[in-house]
């Protein structure tokens, strides 16, 4: 089943929750510095598990120490859709733990 676009005030409300990430465009994206290039592909190989499990999947930009996320849903016409948080809000989960901030 293709997710529902959500509106501006439901997109708003829900990355209120999730600091850090922002509506860029028509996506949205987090950027990440870690302590080393190790960490920052030890955090792209469990966002890219996650992805999978989710069967969604953002832009991923890996940098020396840095990973930037981009996601908005190709299958509603590339608006954002709570699939979209969904992948925000277990990356913020994780994402510490690998030393990201
Ligand atoms: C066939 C597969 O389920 C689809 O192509 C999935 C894969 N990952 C995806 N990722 C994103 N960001 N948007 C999609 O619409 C999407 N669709």
């Amino acid at each position: 089943m293709t997710p529902e676009p959500l509106s501006q005030k439901e997109i708003e409300d829900r990355l209120a929750e999730l600091p850090g990430w922002s509506l860029d465009g028509d996506k949205i994206t987090r950027s990440y510095r870690l302590g080393s290039h190790f960490a920052a592909v030890g955090l792209v190989v469990h966002i890219a598990q996650t992805q999978d499990e989710l069967d969604h999947h953002a832009d991923i930009a890996l940098g020396y120490n840095t990973v930037a996320l981009s996601v908005n849903t190709h299958s509603a016409g590339g608006s954002i859709t709570g699939l979209d948080l969904e992948l925000a809000r277990r990356v913020e989960e994780f994402a510490a733990g690998h030393g990201a901030h």
